[in-house]
């Protein structure tokens, strides 16, 4: 069904062709009828299908430009997202002239209350920051319409489920409640109705959770070979565009640095960033100033940067979820990706429960060796000159060329020349800390989440429990101090 036949008005009829968008996706089909009506929803589809236009069009519509109150809430786990939500949102409301905001954590809050003065329609905020601005009474949800949970199930979960009930205490108890995400575990949803009105599902029936336009491999390495893996691997696939996800802060700076080290353009990001480092490093990487993003969860779920072409788990992921919200950072709104999963020889159950969850067997590959890689770059340098010589642009070199060929032999010229073209694999030592596997814990909180009987599912990382323990307050700050 196309946009054009949608039963919405005419301004949003006219943003979305604007944003370029003729048909709709599945999610946006069936969920936007359902939510119009005013019910409660959950609505689950595969990541990069649209979701945002999915709930921003009801949102939208349901605003009131003349109206001076706050009246819909998107919130999400993270910043970049809140940002991006926002954008979305207000691409949206642009002919309606609905103006969203967004609000989180680590700008600063005067700035925030100045553009609060101008009163926009919707609040697209992280948690923490949303609640300080109603604990200053900066912000009142008193007239919403409308709340949104992008990312629901990791907005429930054990980290930001305080804050969200905190949240929801102070909006009116009539207003619409709507939950988004490409996951959605039994025992969330169960939580959710609690504070939803009798809520409509709307699931996107696919035969694997994941997007089929993924390709997904694994590779069994040791821990100390990883890296070697992964820069052979980089050398061979030479991604446009890839997300390279590591399990620690310390880790992903660890990582960053290595690659550098041996020659890549290679940012990192994490949560113990400032956010104007957080949002230059992603401003460069979407900008394709750097080829490589190297990133704890904090970049896992939402983000939409077109043309990641490649994900490397190069650390398992805490939990299988957080597996098919990474991959589904490539493959993208109808776009292929390739995304490969580092496995250490003990993590091997991580594996099975990953793909029993994705019902997506996962193919396996080697890592490549130093010739192999050789050859790969050896084959850029070789298409490097091709196209040259189609561009027929080196005249100005014959000169040279003759000189160089009166005293040498020509075969020997042009191999010399490819060697110089060609970056060979850099086998620079790096140090990087030794990461301990992920442990299969039994009885954890993920696995009676799931209802798995305690098999397969994975521990919090350590640094996620010594925080837990460390007494920082609220346990949704605890979360996001994680990624
Ligand atoms: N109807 C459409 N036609 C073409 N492109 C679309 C359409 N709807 C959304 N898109 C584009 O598809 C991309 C993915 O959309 P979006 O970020 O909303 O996905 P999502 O379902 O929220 O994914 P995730 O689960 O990763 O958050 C965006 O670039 C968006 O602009
Ligand atoms: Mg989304």
């Amino acid at each position: 069904m196309k946009f054009s036949e949608l039963e919405v008005s005419e301004e949003i009829r006219k943003a979305t062709d604007r944003m370029g968008f003729t048909e709709m996706t599945p999610i946006q089909e069936q969920a936007i009828p359902v939510a119009k009506t005013g019910v409660d929803l959950i609505g689950q589809a595969q990541t990069g299908t649209g979701k945002t236009t999915a709930f921003g069009i009801p949102m939208i519509e349901s605003a009131d430009p003349s109206n001076y109150d706050i009246q819909g809430v998107v919130i999400t786990p993270t910043r970049e997202l809140a940002i991006q939500n926002a954008q979305e949102l207000n691409a949206l409301g642009y002919y309606k002239k609905v103006r969203t905001a967004a609000i989180y954590g680590g700008q600063d809050i005067q700035r925030q209350i100045r553009d609060l003065k101008k009163r926009p329609s919707i609040i697209s905020a992280t948690p923490g920051r949303l609640l300080d601005h109603i604990k200053r009474r900066t912000i009142r949800l008193d007239q919403i319409k409308i709340i949104v949970l992008d990312e629901a199930d990791e907005m429930l979960n054990m980290g930001f489920i305080d804050d969200i009930h905190e949240i929801l205490e102070n909006t009116p108890e009539e207003r619409q409640t709507l939950l988004f995400s490409a996951t959605m575990p039994r025992p969330i949803q169960v939580l959710a109705e609690k504070f939803m009105r009798d809520p409509k599902k709307v699931q996107i029936k696919a035969k694997t959770l994941t997007v089929s336009l993924i390709e997904q491999n694994f590779v069994k390495v040791k821990e100390p070979d990883k890296f070697d893996a992964l820069t052979r691997f980089l050398d061979i696939q030479m991604p446009e565009r890839a997300i390279v996800f590591g399990r620690t802060k310390r880790r992903v700076d660890e990582l960053m640095r290595a690659l550098q080290k041996r020659g890549y353009e290679a940012e990192g990001i994490h949560g113990d960033l400032t956010q104007s480092k957080r949002d230059l490093v992603l401003r460069r990487f979407k900008q394709n100033e750097v080829k490589l993003l190297v990133a704890t969860d904090v970049a896992a779920r939402g983000l939409d940067i077109s043309n990641v072409t490649h994900v490397y788990n190069f650390d398992l992921p805490q939990d299988p979820e957080s597996y098919v919200h990474r991959i589904g950072r490539t493959g993208r709104a109808g776009k292929t990706g390739l995304a490969l999963t580092f496995i250490t020889p003990n993590e091997f159950p991580h594996l099975r429960s990953i793909e029993r969850l994705t019902k997506q067997p996962m193919k396996q590959v080697s890592a490549p060796s130093y010739e192999e890689a050789l050859a790969g770059q050896q084959k850029v340098a070789v298409d490097t000159l091709r196209s040259s010589l189609e561009k027929d642009n080196y005249h100005a070199y014959e000169a040279k060329a003759q000189e160089l060929l009166s005293n040498n032999d020509a075969e020997d010229v042009v191999a010399a020349a490819l060697k110089v073209l060609t970056k060979e694999p850099d086998t620079t030592p790096v140090r990087l800390t030794r990461e301990a596997p992920l442990m299969v814990k039994r009885n954890s909180h993920h696995s009676q989440q799931h209802g798995s009987r305690g098999k397969g599912f994975y521990s919090r990382s350590r640094e996620f429990e010594h925080r837990q323990n460390s007494g920082y307050r609220g346990r949704g700050r605890q979360r996001s101090q994680h990624f």
